[in-house]
């Protein structure tokens, strides 16, 4: 079983959390990748610099400034941050954006009525499966960012959840494959600040339901989106839970 596990900005912008959390992944046993957002992170730096960040629907509007601000942040300082405390852990990790050993290419995000910059999207042909494997193969814990590029060398922004899906399909090809996304909360709550209320399964009639009944929404719905395309295309098994549950049952199951 090949475990992909998905951290976003809410843990790696905590020191304690995201220091906690790699030594629990590094409990994690068989072949595993662990794959990073950090755009909570990455708001902070653009801040700092003087940019205003724009979001519509979950992905952030890159322009050529700030496509250049989250290369540095994800690929650099936060990626290897990572793998410098994965290597502490005793997990041989390997740094990983999409263009070293061609492991994502996207698609720079056409034009409609958003211009979105430099944004990628993936594709089932995004994914170099067979570089993956060699990694894996090898006792090699792939850390991969969320900088992708495409056949003209561009860099393109990634959204991380989307990354974790589309690696996810891409391998199950490969290995029997579990998609775990850690994030800050238990799972997908009936109400966010109510401990007591997570859900533990959801299906796609429920999702619908917990959607009309805007119990879901934000960050949540894309982050769901993805989590049914990964089921439905192959996926053994797909949970939401909290980064401190890595290792445990709690959490939301997708069915
Ligand atoms: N029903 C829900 N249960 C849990 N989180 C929810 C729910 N509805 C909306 N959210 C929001 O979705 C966010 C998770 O999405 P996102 O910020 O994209 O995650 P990540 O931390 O992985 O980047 C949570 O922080 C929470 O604010
Ligand atoms: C295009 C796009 O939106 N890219 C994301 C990539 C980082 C990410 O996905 O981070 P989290 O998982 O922490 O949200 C962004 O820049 O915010």
């Amino acid at each position: 079983m090949l475990k992909i596990i998905k951290i976003g900005g809410g843990i790696i912008d905590d020191e304690l959390s995201l220091k906690q959390f790699l030594q629990d992944f590094s409990q994690v046993e068989g072949p595993k990748i662990l794959v990073h957002g950090g755009g909570r992170g990455a708001n902070e730096q653009l801040k700092r610099m003087g940019i205003e960040p724009k979001m519509i629907e979950g992905r952030r509007i890159t322009d050529l400034e700030t496509l250049e601000v989250v290369t540095g942040f994800y690929a650099g300082v936060t990626n290897k941050t990572i793998v410098a405390n994965l290597q502490v852990n005793k997990v041989n990790a390997v740094g990983i954006s999409g263009p070293d050993g061609n492991a994502i290419r996207g698609i720079k995000r056409p034009v409609k009525t958003i211009d979105y910059g430099f944004v990628g999207d993936l594709n089932s042909e995004s994914v170099n499966a067979e570089f993956f494997e060699m990694l894996l193969r090898n006792g090699l814990t792939p850390v991969v960012c969320a900088i992708t590029y495409d056949e003209n060398g561009q860099l393109l922004n990634t959204n991380a959840d989307t990354i974790s899906s589309t690696l996810a399909v891409a391998l199950s090809r490969h290995f029997e494959v579990e998609l775990i996304f850690c994030f800050d909360k238990l799972g997908v709550m009936k109400d966010v600040e109510d401990e007591s209320s997570l859900i533990s399964e959801i299906d796609w009639n429920s999702y619908q339901e917990l959607k009309a009944n805007q119990i879901v929404s934000d960050g949540m719905i894309p982050k769901l989106d993805n989590a049914f395309n990964v089921i439905k295309s192959g996926v053994k098994s797909v949970q939401i839970k909290h980064a401190s549950h890595v290792n445990s049952d709690i959490g939301t199951r997708i069915s």
